[in-house]
């Protein structure tokens, strides 16, 4: 399997430079050159299937000689065994058509274990001798989910940002209290937005001779390690026979990515609903086909304030190549552009979506407590919120992706049930361990400056 950029620079990648890279050299994001195939008989096996073993068979295709099947199995083997539910990814029934996925069974609580316990372990398989320095933005959750997967590993290092003081707090002491000789957190004066920019800056600019690699959805692996769970539900649903929905809360659209990646390989999605909080740029995109960025809103679902969805360009290349190379030129110099007659087709035929302003959070949030008895966080009240709105057939089962656990976001919760959730064990011991950041300004140098002490004398 090769990668090719979606900027269309002439460079293409082996599985192996891809995972360890952070962008392509032209500044775009790798893309496998053709989506691997699974017929229909494969998948209606599927339902069988241990998860590990699922996501090992999803995997291997993208992965090709980098690493062999039986490694791989390994691997995932050890990377879900930390999951507090035997099955994974549990699938719940809601009320009538709608079920949740339940994505928050890992250690961090959240969708992001899913690919970062895969990750964190690959990076370490394929890291060899030359360190290397990953530098990671998060808006809460992939912070945590990365440090967990690569805290303590030889030759790996961590500098991850989150933009001050507008994560929860849990989120935020998930990451700032592992206290670990490898991670460094770097809270920022600025937006989840203003992070990933400087994030995308360092891997463009350099920084000196040292090797850096991404642990966001940027990173093509995140993408793969997401397509399994879409498969180990359709495949409980009897989606062969019955096509099934899935309504993905959506940020930096890595997860609704891997949903479109799972339909390309042949599972049978009717359709992927995009949900978004107010900051709501990829429902108004999909409605209007102008991808304009705004001003990022502070909302009770944080890791979804996002305004640059880094991975519509995964999209927008699958669609129309062509054109994605001035698309981004454009959204970098005006902040907005727009999308093509074939981008606007695939999007037509394949996404649906909705925009849960905070009102709508708390009610969907209260209704699956009082349909359905379930305790759910305000990402997936928001996925929630546009599978009940949807105008899919009465018949078409529609799972929304539970992408968060509640005791993440307590306050929240309370606000919306009149009760807080309960902590875990685990959140209660880390609210008593001191946190460890430094609060820096939204500068590149500045940041480049700690990617350089992490690194050691040699950078
Ligand atoms: C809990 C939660 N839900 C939804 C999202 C949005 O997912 P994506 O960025 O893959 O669109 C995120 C962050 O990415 C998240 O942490
Ligand atoms: N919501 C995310 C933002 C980063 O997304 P990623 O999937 O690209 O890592 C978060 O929680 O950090």
């Amino acid at each position: 399997m090769r990668y090719v950029s979606t900027r269309g620079g002439p460079a293409t990648s082996s599985a192996r430079d891809a995972i360890l890279s952070g962008t392509a050299p032209d500044g775009g994001l790798w893309m496998p050159e053709a989506i691997p195939q699974l017929p229909a008989e494969r998948i209606a096996e599927l339902a069988e299937l241990p998860y590990p073993d699922l996501a090992a068979l999803i995997l291997s295709p993208f992965i090709g000689d980098a690493i062999d099947d039986q490694r791989l199995l390994d691997l995932c083997i050890e990377a879900y065994a930390g999951f507090d539910d035997p099955e994974v990814a549990p699938l719940v029934p809601l009320a009538g058509r709608h079920w949740l996925l339940e994505l928050f069974r890992g250690p961090t609580l959240a969708f992001k274990d899913f690919a970062l316990q895969v990750l964190g372990r690959v990076l370490a398989e394929l890291v060899g001798e030359r360190p290397l320095v990953l530098v990671g933005a998060t808006s809460g959750d992939t912070g945590s989910a990365a440090i967990a997967a690569v805290a303590g590993r030889p030759n790996i290092a961590l500098v991850m940002l989150h933009p001050e003081g507008r994560v929860s707090e849990v989120q935020r002491r998930q990451m700032t209290t592992v206290d670990a000789p490898n991670i460094v957190n770097l809270a920022v004066r600025g937006s989840f937005d203003d992070c990933q920019r400087l994030v995308k800056q360092l891997f463009a600019e350099g920084v000196g001779d040292l090797r850096l690699g991404a642990v966001n959805s940027i990173n093509w692996l995140r993408i793969a390690a997401q397509v399994p769970y879409y498969f180990a539900a359709a495949a409980k649903l009897n989606a062969i026979e019955h096509p099934v929905a899935f309504a993905v809360p959506s940020g930096n659209f890595g997860n609704a990515c891997a949903g479109y990646v799972a339909r390309a390989m042949g599972l049978p999605i009717e359709r992927l609903i995009i949900a978004t909080n107010s900051n709501d740029i990829l429902h108004r995109a999909f409605t209007t086909g102008l991808y304009e960025r705004g001003e990022a809103l502070a909302t009770t679902a944080p890791a979804m304030d996002i305004q640059v969805a880094s991975n519509f360009e995964r999209m927008l290349f699958v669609a129309d190549r062509e054109a994605v190379p001035e698309q981004m030129k454009a959204l970098a110099e005006n902040g907005r552009f727009h999308l093509t007659h074939a981008q606007r087709d695939l999007v037509d035929a394949r996404f649906s979506s909705a925009s849960a302003d905070e009102p709508a959070i708390v009610a969907a949030t209260r209704w699956a407590n009082e349909r359905a008895g379930q305790v759910i966080d305000p990402h997936t009240a928001a996925g929630l919120h546009a599978a009940l709105h949807s105008d899919l057939p009465h018949d078409v089962p529609i799972v929304t992706l539970g992408t968060a656990h509640p005791a993440k976001f307590p306050d929240a919760v309370a606000a919306a049930l009149g009760e807080r959730p309960p902590m875990t064990e685990a959140l209660q011991e880390m609210f008593a361990r001191p946190e460890l950041y430094e609060v820096v300004d939204a500068d590149a140098e500045a940041i480049a400056g700690h990617v350089r002490k992490l690194a050691g004398p040699s950078a």
